[in-house]
């Protein structure tokens, strides 16, 4: 079988000159990066068809029709993009370029950003799973993950030195965002019935941290057998994500996996885990993963909005009921991140 002929050819990382980019001198991956057949992308993807998640207007002026999209993409897809969200396309195209430029740096470069040895219990940092031993199957990805926002949670230590434009392009970015994010959390609490502020209280206000990811998917000989991030809901209340042009994320509906269509200067707005603690499982948070390309990087990069560790995150009080009994325990953030990332029941 094809799965087992490919299991036997090793990778082979060279470092090319002073960049140590990793050629791939065989046509196959080392198994390693192999998914099984139920996860396997060319079995489980939908082909054909794109999905075509809702694309919402942001600058929609009639507010109870934005509710009402934003609301009803919440909880029938879980994930939505948006237009005309005011971040203007340089802001974007400057983050995108400080994040590629990094990327494109010697391998030692981006490892002085590395995450601190075992023990680390923080997101923040660079990390090369491509090359890192790990017992489950591994990502075709690398990441570099540091908070953006607010100041008090910033640690200039992992952001980027080189290239030199890169703070400056994730501070405007930042400053951008927060206003996207606001009116995004106005609009869901009115979904839900409640005043306008709900969500953004229930989800620890202005400590709300914002943490920036960038990830760095490599052109893959065998695109069809790996995946870059594999199934997931995201952590955090919402995820804004830009992506590259190279299309990659797919989300999953009634079981099947279809891809996402790329649109020019779109957001990609997810909903995460605690949005649908938040509003009691009314919006959902959407499972996703990502592809490979063979001829080409994909990056994207994801701002994942969370509750401050210690701030307890739970239905809002005001949506339970005697007939909408709360679905979800009231637990303190940190707890919550380490029973996902530990793969203990909630
Ligand atoms: O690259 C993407 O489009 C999605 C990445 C993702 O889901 C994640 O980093 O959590
Ligand atoms: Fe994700």
């Amino acid at each position: 079988m094809e799965v087992e002929k490919v299991q036997n050819i090793a990778l082979k990382f060279n470092n090319n000159n002073n960049n140590s980019s990793r050629i791939i001198e065989e046509s196959s991956i080392p198994k390693e990066f192999i998914r099984s057949e139920n996860e396997q992308p060319a079995i489980t993807t939908v082909h054909g068809t794109e999905l075509e998640v809702p694309t919402i207007d942001l600058s929609e002026a009639d507010e109870d029709q934005l509710v009402d999209l934003i609301s009803k993409a919440s909880e029938e897809w879980g994930l939505f993009q948006v237009v005309n969200h005011g971040i203007p396309t340089q802001v974007i195209q400057d983050l995108q370029k400080a994040g590629r430029d990094f990327f494109e740096l010697p391998q030692e470069e981006k490892e002085v950003y590395s995450k601190p040895p075992p023990g680390y219990k923080g997101s923040e940092g660079y990390s090369n799973k491509l090359g890192k031993d790990i017992d489950t199957v591994r990502p075709w990805v690398d990441h570099l993950f540091h908070n953006i926002w607010p100041p008090s949670a910033i640690n200039f230590h992992f952001w980027p030195k080189n290239p030199p434009s890169y703070r400056k392009a994730n501070e405007e970015y930042a400053k951008y965002l927060i206003g996207v994010t606001e009116k995004l959390m106005r609009c869901w609490s009115k979904g839900l019935g409640l005043e306008e502020h709900k969500i953004k209280e229930g989800g620890g206000g202005d400590e709300m941290v914002y943490l920036a990811k960038i990830n760095y998917y490599p052109p893959c000989p065998r695109p069809e057998l790996a995946l870059g991030v594999p199934a997931h809901t995201d952590l955090s209340l919402l995820t804004i994500l830009v992506p590259n042009d190279v299309a990659g994320l797919q989300v999953c509906r009634d079981g099947l996996w279809y891809n996402v269509r790329y649109i020019p200067n779109a957001l990609i707005i997810h909903i995460g885990d605690q949005l649908e603690v938040l509003s009691n499982g009314k919006y959902k948070a959407v499972l996703h993963r990502t592809t490979v390309n063979k001829e080409r990087t994909r990056m994207s990069w994801p701002v994942f909005i969370e509750p401050p560790p210690h701030h307890e995150v739970g239905p809002v009080p005001e949506l339970i009921t005697e007939k909408n009994l709360a679905k979800y325990k009231t637990k303190k953030f940190a707890d919550y991140k380490y029973c996902k990332l530990n793969k203990l029941p909630q």
